[in-house]
């Protein structure tokens, strides 16, 4: 197992396959490279298959033991069966997901090795939910949840972003996992650091505050020290990373662009090492550089300059000069 100079040690990795997607979400960070493409666009930057599950397998040898696929949406891509079936045996493997294609293909994602999925899905109105994500495919979203479930991917993870457009839905999503057996809730801070639109911003204290009082129970997950309420049977997780130092100090994950960067935080487009053309060792040794350079993005505010030598950030000094 590879660890960081911070201690933490890497056991995950969460690779994008493609910045295509067939939505618009009007608050989409893309995995840290910013807009996205249609889905119509030129594909010819993404790794193959092969670049995939090489990668995979390199880190595999570190003892990484999950990774998570994601996007722009991994379901466009058509070789996605085919690269959960080589991924290596000792990985769990999960799916972030926009939904839309679920239905008639999450058997076939199961059959291939998919053991957990997450569907974005940020409103319980149609119009609304047009509105947010640029797009009418609600029921086919809804109808992929359902094909997920009856897929036998559960629990499912209905992923929210809590920002300006969709505060208002947290009560009612609350009691929609609550009330059907199978789901449960991840309500996601809204990261304004690669979109801009600082103004849409929601105190997620104050979310913290409602769910503490009507939980049951409150739990802590060891990945980025999420808390965890359940309510009237239902769980509720809250994903906060902006500028928590615990939930950096907590992130074991290494990424991987669609077009074979490696990358040591979603955050950082600093840091990106091209796997191209790279032999398996030369993988091995990139993998290690990359774990060798990762920095909590919050918490530390340091960066390496093109000498490697550490220095303060732009961010750093824009909060505290003068302070
Ligand atoms: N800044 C930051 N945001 C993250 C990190 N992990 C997840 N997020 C945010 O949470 C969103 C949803 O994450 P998912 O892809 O559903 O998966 P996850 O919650 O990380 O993983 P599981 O709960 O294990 O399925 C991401 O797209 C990010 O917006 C992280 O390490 N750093
Ligand atoms: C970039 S999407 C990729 C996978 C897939 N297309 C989907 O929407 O689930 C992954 C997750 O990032 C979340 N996300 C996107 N932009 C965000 C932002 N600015 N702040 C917080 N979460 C964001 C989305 O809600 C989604 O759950
Ligand atoms: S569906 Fe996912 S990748 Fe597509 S725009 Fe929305 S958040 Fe971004
Ligand atoms: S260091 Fe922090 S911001 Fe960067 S990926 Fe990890 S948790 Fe996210």
């Amino acid at each position: 197992m590879l660890t960081d100079e911070f201690g933490r040690e890497v056991t995950g990795v969460r690779v994008s396959l493609t910045d295509r997607c067939n939505f618009d979400c009007v608050y989409c960070h893309n995995e840290g490279l910013g807009d996205t493409r249609g889905p119509m666009d030129p594909q010819d930057d993404e790794m193959g298959a092969d670049d995939v599950v090489r990668f995979l397998e390199v880190a595999a040898e570190f003892g990484v033991d999950s990774v998570k696929f994601t996007g722009g949406e991994p379901m466009l891509r058509q070789d996605l069966e085919e690269i959960i079936r080589r991924t290596p045996d000792q990985m769990e493997v999960s799916l972030t997901t926009n939904g839309t294609f679920l239905p008639g293909r999450a058997e076939a994602l199961v059959d291939a090795g998919l053991e957990r999925v997450n569907v974005s899905q940020d409103a319980l109105d149609p119009q609304d939910f047009a509105e947010i994500t640029k797009s009418g495919a609600y029921e086919k979203v809804i109808e992929g949840v359902d094909a997920a479930l009856e897929s036998g991917l559960t629990p499912v993870k209905l992923n929210m972003v809590v920002f300006e457009h969709t505060a208002g839905y947290v009560p009612e999503m609350v009691d929609h996992v609550a009330e059907n057996e199978g789901l449960q809730l991840q309500l996601i801070e809204y990261m304004p650091e690669l979109t801009g639109k600082p103004e849409w911003n929601i105190d997620i204290e104050r979310v913290h505050d409602w769910l503490a009082e009507k939980a049951d129970d409150i739990e802590h997950r060891e990945m980025h020290d999420r808390k965890r309420y359940w309510i009237n049977g239902g769980m509720v997780e809250i994903v906060d990373p902006v500028e928590n130092p615990t939930f950096c100090a907590n992130c074991h994950r290494v990424r991987v662009t669609h077009e074979g960067y490696l990358k040591g935080c979603l955050n950082r487009n600093d840091d990106l090492v091209s796997m191209g053309d790279m032999d398996r060792s030369e993988i091995r040794a990139a993998f290690r550089d990359v774990v060798a350079n990762r920095v909590p993005y919050y918490g530390e505010y340091m960066i390496r300059n093109d000498e490697g030598e550490w220095e303060i950030n732009d961010k750093y000094i824009e909060e505290y000069a003068g302070a």
